[in-house]
C-alpha cells in the first residue's frame, strides 16, 4: 500500500541535520526553499528523471539503490561541469503498489550520497501516478566565477581523456536483466553490477579539472560515442579515439571479452567523465605528478564535427548512436 498522505511521509523524510547551515535560509516547509549563493562563485543547476521500466526495474535496482542512483546522475552533471554539489530537490510520482517502506527506502539511498558529498534536501513534490514510479531529481551546485568546463572548450591538438573504465555499468545491466538482482553472481559480476547500482559520480576530479587553464568535459550517461560527440559538435572539432586505449575493466573482460567494445562504446550509464585538454597542460599534470586518475584515449584535430575510431587499422566513424528514448 502507498503513503497514506503525502504531509506526513514529508515530515519523515525531512533530513535532521543540514550541512550548509550558515547559507541555507529555509529548506523543506514553505513555498520555495532559500539559500544564499556564496560569492564570486557561479550557480549551476541540472535536472534528470529515473522511469520505471526505463531506467530500472524490480529486478535490477532496489529501491535504496534507486535512490543512490537518481541522486548520483545528477551530481554527475554537476561534475561535468567542474562544481561542487550543494543542494537538492526531489519531485517523486508514486503509483499505489509501492509501499511506504519502499519510498523509506528510495530516500535512505539518496541520503547516503547526499551525505557523503555534504548536500542538503531542501525541498521537492510528492504526487501519485498510476503506473510508473517517476523520481526527478534537481541539483544546485557552484564553481568559481568563469570557471564551468562546457562541452564548447574543445580545440584542435587536445588530448582526449576518461575518468575510469566504460562499459561496466552496460555489462552489469545485462547481468540484471537475465539473472535479476537475486541471483547468483560471481565476484567479476558483482563488481559489474555494483558499478549499474552505484554509480560514483567524479566530482573530485571535475573539481581539480575546473582549476586547469581550459577543459572541456562531459559525464558519460548515453555511452562514449554519444558522449564525444556531443564534445565534438560543441566544439566544432574532429575527435579521433584509440580502440586499444579505451580502459577496460579486468571484470568487463573476463566477462564479456567479445562485446566489451561495444558496451563502452555505446552501452552508457558509466558516469565517468570523457573530456580535453591541451597537449601541454596534460604533459605538464603528468610529469608534476597531478595526472589523478586520467586516461588517454585519444586525440582533437581540427575537421567537420564527428567522432573517427581507430580499431586495428582501420580508422572508422563513431556514430553518435548509445541509449536514445526515443529510438529503439
Ligand atoms: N525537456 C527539456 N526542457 C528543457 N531543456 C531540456 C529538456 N531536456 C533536456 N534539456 C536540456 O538539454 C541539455 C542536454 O540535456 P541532456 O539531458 O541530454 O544532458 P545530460 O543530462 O548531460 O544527459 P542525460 O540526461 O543522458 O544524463 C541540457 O542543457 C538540459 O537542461
Ligand atoms: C531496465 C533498464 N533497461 C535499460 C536501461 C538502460 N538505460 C536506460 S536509460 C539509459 C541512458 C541514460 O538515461 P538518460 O539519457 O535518461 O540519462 C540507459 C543506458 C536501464 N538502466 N534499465
Ligand atoms: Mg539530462
Ligand atoms: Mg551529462
Ligand atoms: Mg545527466
Amino acid at each position: 500500500m502507498s503513503i497514506q498522505d503525502e504531509f506526513s511521509f514529508i515530515n519523515q523524510i525531512k533530513p535532521t541535520t543540514v550541512h550548509h547551515e550558515k547559507t541555507l535560509i529555509t529548506g523543506i516547509g514553505d513555498d520555495a526553499a532559500v539559500y544564499i549563493p556564496s560569492p564570486n562563485q557561479s550557480q549551476i543547476i541540472c535536472t534528470d528523471t529515473l522511469v520505471e521500466e526505463i531506467h530500472f526495474t524490480s529486478q535490477t535496482m532496489s529501491p535504496f539503490q534507486i535512490g543512490y542512483k537518481a541522486l548520483a546522475v545528477n551530481i554527475s552533471d554537476i561534475a561535468a561541469m567542474g562544481g561542487n554539489p550543494l543542494y537538492y530537490l526531489v519531485s517523486i510520482a508514486i503509483p499505489s503498489s509501492w509501499s511506504e517502506q519502499d519510498l523509506i527506502e528510495i530516500y535512505a539511498g539518496m541520503s547516503e550520497l547526499a551525505n557523503s558529498h555534504r548536500v542538503d534536501l531542501i525541498g521537492g513534490d510528492t504526487v501519485s501516478s498510476k503506473d510508473s514510479l517517476m523520481i526527478t531529481v534537481t541539483v544546485i551546485g557552484e564553481t568559481e566565477e568563469g570557471r564551468q568546463l562546457l562541452r564548447s572548450h574543445a580545440k584542435s591538438g587536445d588530448v582526449v581523456f576518461v575518468t575510469g573504465t566504460i562499459g561496466d555499468s552496460s555489462a552489469g545491466l545485462e547481468l540484471l536483466l537475465s539473472k535479476g538482482r537475486h541471483g547468483t553472481f560471481n565476484s567479476n559480476e558483482d563488481f559489474l553490477i555494483k558499478r549499474h547500482q552505484y554509480p560514483n559520480p567524479q566530482v573530485k576530479i571535475g573539481r581539480f579539472l575546473s582549476k586547469l587553464k581550459r577543459v572541456s568535459l562531459n559525464d558519460i550517461s548515453d555511452g562514449l560515442a554519444s558522449e564525444s560527440n556531443e564534445l565534438a559538435e560543441a566544439s566544432q572539432v574532429t575527435i579521433t579515439l584509440n580502440a586499444n586505449l579505451i580502459p577496460l575493466s579486468k571484470e568487463l573482460v573476463s566477462c564479456d571479452s567479445e562485446g566489451a567494445i561495444e558496451k563502452a562504446l555505446f552501452g552508457g550509464e558509466d558516469f565517468e567523465l570523457v573530456g580535453t585538454m591541451s597537449m601541454d597542460e596534460w604533459e605538464s599534470i603528468q610529469q608534476d605528478g597531478r595526472l589523478q586518475n586520467l586516461i588517454k584515449i585519444g586525440t582533437v584535430s581540427s575537421g567537420k564535427p564527428e567522432v573517427l575510431l581507430q580499431l586495428e587499422n582501420e580508422l572508422i566513424t563513431l556514430e553518435k548512436k548509445g541509449y536514445n528514448h526515443f529510438k529503439k
